[in-house]
């Protein structure tokens, strides 16, 4: 690899600066994302690995990221096993067949890796393209965060359909988890075998649960998933909205790196982990609608905060949102970049 700065911080050595890759830093607030996604649907783009790896290349080559990060949805899972998966612009995704009975989750399909061989292809051309210059980033939704989008057809406020699936019918959530959980797996050793150089699980909306419901519901199924991986040199990142306040339990789960929201003083957070866990984060994602001296300001306070940690990436608490101004985002990049310890 000509950049080993990720894959250095990842495994909690020292590096020059911190790594900076985005979370949504292949997406719409990139003018060149929507001259692509105007020709396609957001499937469409995810299923053909030519431009899935187009896609992936726009933030390698406009802003110069220190890793890539496979384009793809952390949906497809759910489609995989049955579910009737379709996104709507300015609606969000959408499951037709939402999932919600004990028949329903009985229909559901574990055996269903070879309906995601197109995340295997994708990753092959896009490695193909990097060419050794930086790593590329495999990713895949934890289970919790996927039944969600399942049991409620979509997107949700306050997972209600969700957590009532939870408390009155335990024994069913877990049937579903425990099938998530499963092809999860499956998914994320099939991006290993096809290439990735590390793997992140997207456990976005954890931060809805209770501490308890956390653990039950959550936890339990990334830790299986964690140790579930052919991780030999694939750095595994544990993300979840709520990381500030579970960031003790998900260390329990051993991933290499625990990706932090903007709740928490990164630092703090760090110093109470097991040693060898890195961090990533954790850059509030507002910030990049201020004005630049103020973009510069925070990311300096977090470095200065952060400076002689080893095991430090820099992202976002979340990712990127679509009206972000891109020169912001480049800016915020090009700050990082010149930074030294
Ligand atoms: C919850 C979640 C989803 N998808 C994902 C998450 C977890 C990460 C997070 O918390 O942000 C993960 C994801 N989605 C996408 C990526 C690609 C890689 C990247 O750039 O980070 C990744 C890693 C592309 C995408 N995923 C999606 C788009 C937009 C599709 C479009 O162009 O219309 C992209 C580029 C669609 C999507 N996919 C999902 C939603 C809720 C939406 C709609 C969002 C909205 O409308 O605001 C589910």
């Amino acid at each position: 690899m000509n950049n080993n700065l990720f894959l250095d911080a990842a495994n909690s050595k020292s590096t020059e600066r911190p790594p900076v890759w985005m979370m949504r830093q292949a997406g719409r607030f990139m003018p060149q994302y929507w001259e692509i996604k105007n020709k396609y649907s957001f499937l469409e783009m995810c299923k053909n690995p030519e431009i899935a790896a187009d896609v992936t290349m726009l933030p390698v080559d406009l802003l110069g990221i220190d890793a890539a990060i496979l384009f793809c949805d952390i949906l497809v899972t759910g489609e995989a096993m049955g579910g009737d998966l379709s996104f709507t612009q300015g609606i969000g995704p959408k499951f037709a067949n939402p999932v919600r009975t004990a028949a329903d989750i009985d229909k559901l399909e574990v055996d269903v890796v070879n309906r995601l061989e197109y995340v295997a292809d994708a990753i092959k051309v896009i490695q193909q393209r990097l060419n050794g210059s930086i790593p590329l980033i495999g990713f895949a939704g934890a289970p919790f965060t996927v039944m969600s989008y399942l049991v409620e057809g979509g997107s949700s406020k306050d997972f209600k359909l969700t957590k009532l699936l939870m408390h009155n019918h335990p024994e069913l959530a877990h049937r579903l988890l425990a099938k998530i959980a499963k092809v999860t797996t499956d998914y994320l050793n099939l991006q290993i075998a096809a290439g990735v150089n590390a793997v992140q699980l997207f456990d976005s909306w954890a931060l809805a649960l209770s501490w308890n419901d956390y653990q039950e519901f959550s936890h339990q199924y990334n830790q299986q998933i964690i140790a579930g991986l052919n991780r030999t040199n694939v750095p595994v990142i544990s993300f979840c909205k709520g990381s500030s306040v579970f960031a003790p339990i998900m260390a329990e789960a051993k991933p290499d790196v625990i990706s932090v929201d903007w709740n928490a003083d990164l630092l703090n957070i760090k110093n109470a982990l097991p040693k060898g866990i890195a961090v990533q984060g954790n850059l509030d994602p507002h910030i990049l609608y201020a004005d630049q001296p103020v973009i510069k300001k925070h990311i300096y306070q977090l470095f200065e905060r952060m400076r002689g940690t080893e095991g430090f990436i820099f992202n976002l608490g979340h990712g990127i949102m679509p009206d972000i101004p891109f020169d912001n985002v480049k800016y915020a990049i090009e700050v990082v970049k010149e930074f030294r310890y």
